[in-house]
């Protein structure tokens, strides 16, 4: 990327205080570009299609509770955006109060819906009466209880300052080490070069359901040695039964094996969406499989071009 099309806008689920942020500001991009808030997922992802921002962060996946349907309903089936990096994020809440709260104080604790489920445990251990409300995001959560409307928040203890609130209890969470992964878009663009250990998502649709539908699309991961780092399941919305498939796998789309196998999914499916081939965060170099080098793909092309013109090549070694 050169230093003319660097995103000088970003977009992100606010209001300020939110994780997203937090995985925004580690963004090398997005250091001097301007970060602008939006309430909700599908706002900041339309704020891009209107060319509002330059580009987004929003959260993907967690390692708790799985992918975020909403995020993957809006790539897999709005207007495209393309994904072109990911943050990974570890996550740990704290129990943000207006200062002078006690716990036995807490009957109602706001969070994100995502949130929630990752802390289910300790809130019935520690607030066992308390009921618990949604919000938007976690800083929204947050900016609730600084306007009295409920006694607790689930947020990152960076988001308390931020809200002249206190931190309760610190580190809260069923599950260590949990970790979100974020994905950064842009509008539909050439795929940032590869680096040797990136990630691909696309979207197949299966079009008319059939015995073995997912094993044909599997397969053509699968005999290429791509392995598959997510896959999930949502409804197209076409009625019951109607589904589409979602799919992270390692390489990029400039190695051969990944282009031959989205090639292959391409003929075998109904439709295929290219949501984008980026850098993976933790930097996973992929094991690539006897056979499926790059140089085997060009060399069994060579030899099938000589196939059909009737020449012939050196012994293969
Ligand atoms: O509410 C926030 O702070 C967010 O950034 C959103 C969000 C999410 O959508 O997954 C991000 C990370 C955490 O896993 C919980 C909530």
């Amino acid at each position: 990327m050169t230093a003319d099309d660097r995103p000088r806008r970003f977009a992100y689920l606010g209001p300020r205080g939110t994780f997203t942020e937090a995985a925004l500001l580690s963004v090398p991009d997005a250091a001097g570009a301007e970060h602008v808030p939006y309430a909700t997922v599908p706002a900041v992802l339309d704020a891009l299609r209107r060319e509002e921002v330059d580009s987004a962060v929003v959260a993907l996946e967690n390692s708790v509770e799985g992918s975020v349907p909403t995020t993957l309903d809006e790539l897999a089936t709005g207007e495209p955006l393309q994904i072109v990096g990911e943050v990974h994020l570890p996550v740990s809440f704290a129990l943000l109060v207006r200062p002078g709260t006690a716990m036995s104080d807490v009957k109602t604790v706001a969070s994100h819906p995502i949130a929630q489920p990752q802390c289910r445990r300790w809130l019935a251990d520690n607030v066992p009466d308390a009921e618990w409300r949604a919000a938007t995001s976690n800083a929204e959560a947050a900016q609730h209880v600084a306007d009295g409307h409920y006694d607790a928040a689930l947020a990152g203890s960076f988001a308390a300052a931020r809200y002249g609130l206190s931190v309760l209890a610190e580190d809260i969470h069923d599950v260590a080490d949990a970790v979100t992964r974020f994905v950064i878009l842009r509008r539909p663009c050439p795929p940032p070069p590869a680096t040797g250990t990136d990630r691909t998502t696309v979207v197949a649709f299966l079009g008319e359901d059939h015995v073995g539908a997912l094993l044909e699309i599997l397969t053509e991961f699968s005999v290429r040695g791509i392995n598959l780092t997510l896959i999930q399941s949502r409804p197209t919305g076409a009625g019951l039964g109607s589904y589409l498939f979602w799919m992270d796998f390692e390489g990029h789309v400039a190695d051969a094996r990944v282009a031959e196998a989205l090639m292959g999914l391409r003929r075998v499916c109904a439709d295929v969406r290219f949501v984008g081939s980026y850098a993976r965060a933790d930097r996973v170099r992929p094991e690539i499989r006897r056979g499926t080098h790059d140089e085997d793909f060009t060399e069994a092309a060579a030899w099938i071009e000589a196939v059909r013109t009737g020449k012939t090549l050196g012994v293969r070694r």
